[in-house]
């Protein structure tokens, strides 16, 4: 018989240095000790942002001001089959506090030096490092990644992370001759122009998509609606208001 998915709510609580809480899971629970993003299951009759308003009043005595969408996981545990929708939460009030005996940590998505996380976690991790903005360059493989941090060390940071390292941007008829992702390159994702490739960018276990500009808003919303299997991109001119209203609904970013 197949395990039904239990629905979590996790909040990638972000302060404006780009920090954001990791906190390890309390004695008693399945996976003690292991590093997680504060959040909960979702109860009957709740939303996934409600859900997480609530754990995180619960768990932290935090009053969540807003919740953008983010990415969506399932994972198969030996306690459980979970299905997590990722939130980022960058308005609250209050100072998070440990109210359920946690340890609690503020870590940068380059050096998140607590251990061990969540395994579900890992890719959540990787992509919390990705900028939101992005330029392909003309040529497929030379893709060039722009970070819009408001800061210039911040900028200087991200851009380390992804910068020196090499990466592999597909196009979208790439995209479907491929079974495995490559092992020597750190960043690896692809335009797509249907739900079926972003599907199968995710199987392929990539960084991000690229919705590209044949794909209409109303299918992103779409795609959107259950938080994309793994961070999605639109194009600059699908919003022309901007990033945040593209955040808005689970975009990660913009590319031009
Ligand atoms: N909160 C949270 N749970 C996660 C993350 N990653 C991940 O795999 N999980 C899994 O999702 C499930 C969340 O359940 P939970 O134990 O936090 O639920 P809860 O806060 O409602 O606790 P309770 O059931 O004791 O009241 C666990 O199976 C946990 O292993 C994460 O980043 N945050
Ligand atoms: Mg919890």
């Amino acid at each position: 018989m197949t395990k039904r998915f239990v629905h979590v709510a996790a909040g990638v609580i972000k302060r404006p240095d780009g920090t954001f809480l990791l906190a390890s899971r309390p004695e008693g629970k399945p996976m003690a000790g292991y590093w997680e993003f504060p959040g909960g299951k979702i109860e009957a009759g709740e939303s996934a942002a409600e859900a997480l308003q609530r754990e995180l009043h619960e768990e932290l005595g935090i009053t969540m001001q807003e919740a953008l969408p983010w990415v969506t996981q399932n994972f198969d545990y030996t306690h459980a089959r979970v299905r997590l929708h990722f939130f980022q939460v960058e308005q609250w009030q209050g100072e998070p506090q440990a109210h359920e005996g946690q340890q609690m940590a503020w870590v940068s998505p380059a050096h998140h030096a607590v251990e061990p996380v969540l395994p579900a976690n890992a890719a959540i991790l990787r992509w919390l490092a990705l900028p939101d903005q992005m330029q392909v360059g003309s040529a497929a493989a030379e893709c060039v990644l722009l970070s819009q941090l408001p800061q210039q060390s911040q900028r200087g940071e991200v851009c380390g992370v992804l910068g020196p390292q090499p990466l592999q941007h597909w196009s979208a008829s790439d995209l479907m001759l491929q079974t495995v992702r490559p092992a020597a390159v750190s960043w690896c994702g692809a335009q797509v122009q249907s739900h079926e490739q972003l599907l199968h960018a995710a199987r392929l276990g990539l960084d991000y998509v690229w919705a590209d500009d044949s794909v209409t808003l109303a299918e992103i919303q779409a795609w959107c609606v259950d938080g994309p299997p793994l961070p999605l991109f639109a194009s600059t001119h699908r919003f022309p208001e901007g990033l945040a209203a593209a955040r808005h609904i689970g975009v990660h970013g913009l590319l031009r």
